[in-house]
């Protein structure tokens, strides 16, 4: 579903604070894998992250999506392949203070045009899912912090994408909502959704889900075949 092919990322390419942080990267990630990037930190996790989920363009190499070469294409068609391919959840989850939960779920479908009525049913059923439904209408401030990361993960789903991309998803929470969190993962993993999460947390990659590991140091793979 994922390759990438020799990908490089230099930071602030030509001048004196340059920074090679990706070299020569290449890894697939097949459709319905769970797969695991670790690395201590520096050693590129996000930026890879970064770059596979079409947020930023390699220096060099290319990337491809579902076969599709994404690293060349201009920015309005990345942006749909980024909305139909991945949803993302990022470790401080990035959720709109001040809006409710249902909005949060709702606003990366908001480009797609859909009626309101039918987005707002889709949000309100991911929401229930989730064991949310009575929160929907809270304020994301006033959830507490498992809540907040389910609804993170429903509006991750909101567009049914093929593949969850999370950065460091558990670097901020306790045993027990990191427990919580895997198995959501586990689970739409086994309902056929692609997991690719970065993460240096022992509990990410020994879980029970986990498929492959690939390590990363120094901006290199050292291992893209580690068993969990
Ligand atoms: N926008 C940027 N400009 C300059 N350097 C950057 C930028 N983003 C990342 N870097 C550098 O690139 C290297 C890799 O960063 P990256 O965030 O990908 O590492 P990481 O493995 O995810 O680290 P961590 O586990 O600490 O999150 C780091 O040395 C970082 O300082």
């Amino acid at each position: 579903m994922i390759e990438t092919v020799g990908i490089t990322k230099t930071y602030n390419q030509g001048k004196p604070n340059e920074y090679r942080a990706l070299r020569e990267v290449s890894v697939t990630v097949e459709a319905g894998e769970f797969v695991v990037i670790k690395g201590p930190s520096g050693s590129g996790k996000t930026t890879l992250l970064t770059l596979v989920g079409g947020m930023a363009r390699p220096t060099s190499g290319r990337i491809f999506v579902s076969g599709r070469e994404i690293s060349s294409l201009p920015e309005r068609f990345l942006t749909e392949i980024r909305r139909q391919s991945f949803g993302f959840v990022f470790q401080s989850l990035n959720l709109i203070r001040g809006l409710s939960a249902l909005e949060n779920v709702m606003a990366p479908a908001y480009p797609s045009g859909e009626p309101h009525t039918r987005l707002r049913r889709r949000a309100l059923e991911l929401l229930e899912r989730f064991g949310l439904a009575g929160r929907a209408g809270a304020k994301v401030e006033w959830l507490s912090g498992g809540e907040a990361q389910r609804v993170a993960i429903a509006r991750a789903l909101v567009n049914d994408p093929a593949a969850i991309i999370a950065d460091e998803p558990t670097a901020h929470l306790d045993g027990a909502l990191a427990a919580e969190f895997l198995d959501l993962l586990a689970q739409l993993n086994l309902q056929g959704k692609t997991v690719l999460v970065t993460s240096h947390d022992p509990r990410v990659w020994t879980g029970r889900a986990v498929s492959r590991v690939i390590e990363l140091r120094d901006g290199a793979v050292v291992s893209a075949d580690g068993t969990p």
